[in-house]
């Protein structure tokens, strides 16, 4: 199965769906990568808050490594610096994730600010440093992740962006659809990266709409969310550490939503994060 590509305003390519790692039992960790792998997931996102970040590279490289046909460029790797690493001193973190994590991957796809918490010093010192780690070549890809409207306008108004944030990873799923944020991401040429996009799983079998239209197309509710952040133009991140959940969750091409369906899956009015929110930090 072949994942689409999208276009980032760096000119680089993401893969349409990435693999969300967060929680994956760290002894299975590479064993999902690798077999993600062999299904054609290229595209992994971690964070140094997961704690997964090595075990994550070695099941892209052992895959690697397996199929000599396969290149190191089809893959994006997404990692996040963590609260506490974002600052003046951000460039040493980064480096510590290519000298002692990442191995033979070499290079960051895409490096995130996990949140806008550590407030606007921190912020913007941080994204200096990631525009330097950028210019070194250890990252190919920079953006931010849980920012609102304010944060990124902060960065699009600072006098040393070089580099404007090319996505925002923000939580998004029917029941948090904070449509007026991504579409302004969007406008402003910001791909948005959709976490939780399975609501961490709580709404799967419970929401009656999407059991009937899991009927109607002959699909899983999770097949059918995935579908819904496709077809609004977001990446989503699905997240799962069942093997076999890996294929059903990319198999999203063989049917296409109605949108008259859309909108029923549509909870414009729901507001239900599932994890953290912090868009609405100074
Ligand atoms: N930037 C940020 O602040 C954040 C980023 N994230 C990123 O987004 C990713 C996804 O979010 P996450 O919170 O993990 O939750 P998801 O919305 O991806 O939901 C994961 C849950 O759905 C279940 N599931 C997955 N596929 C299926 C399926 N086909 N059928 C039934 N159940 C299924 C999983 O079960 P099982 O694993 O048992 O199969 C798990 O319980 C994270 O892993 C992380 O990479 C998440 C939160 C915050
Ligand atoms: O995946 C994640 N799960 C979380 C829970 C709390 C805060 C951050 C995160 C993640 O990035």
């Amino acid at each position: 199965m072949s994942l689409r590509l999208i276009k980032l305003n760096s000119e680089n390519h993401i893969p349409s769906i990435g693999l969300g790692t967060w929680d994956l039992p760290r002894n299975q960790t590479s064993h999902i990568v690798y077999e993600a792998c062999k299904v054609g997931y290229r595209h992994f996102d971690t964070a140094v808050l997961y704690g997964n970040e090595r075990e994550v590279s070695d099941g892209i490289i052992q895959f690697l490594n397996d199929h000599p046909d396969v290149s190191r460029e089809e893959f994006f790797y997404t990692t996040k610096l963590w609260n506490n690493q974002v600052g003046s001193n951000s460039l040493k973190y980064i480096e510590e994730m290519i000298t002692s994590k990442i191995g033979e991957l070499k290079y960051i796809d895409l490096l995130l600010i996990h949140s806008p918490l550590p407030g606007k010093v921190n912020r913007l010192n941080c994204y200096e440093q990631m525009q330097i780690a950028k210019d070194k070549g250890w990252v190919k890809n920079i953006g931010v992740s849980n920012y609102g409207k304010h944060h990124i306008e902060e960065l699009l108004t600072w006098s040393k962006l070089k580099y404007k944030p090319c996505v925002n990873q923000i939580e998004i799923s029917p029941w948090c659809m904070r449509t007026e944020l991504a579409t302004w991401c969007l406008d402003q040429n910001i791909k948005v990266e959709a976490y939780a996009p399975l609501t961490h799983g709580y709404k799967l079998h419970e929401d009656p709409t999407l059991q009937s239209l899991s009927v109607k197309y002959g699909k899983s509710p999770a097949q059918l969310l995935i579908k819904w952040s496709l077809k609004k133009g977001y990446i989503p991140l699905p997240k799962t550490k069942t093997i076999s959940r890996l294929s059903e969750n990319l198999d999203i091409n063989s049917f296409d939503i109605e949108d008259d369906d859309i909108v029923k899956i549509d909870h414009p009015d729901a507001y239900e994060p599932t994890d953290w929110e912090c868009t609405d930090a100074p």
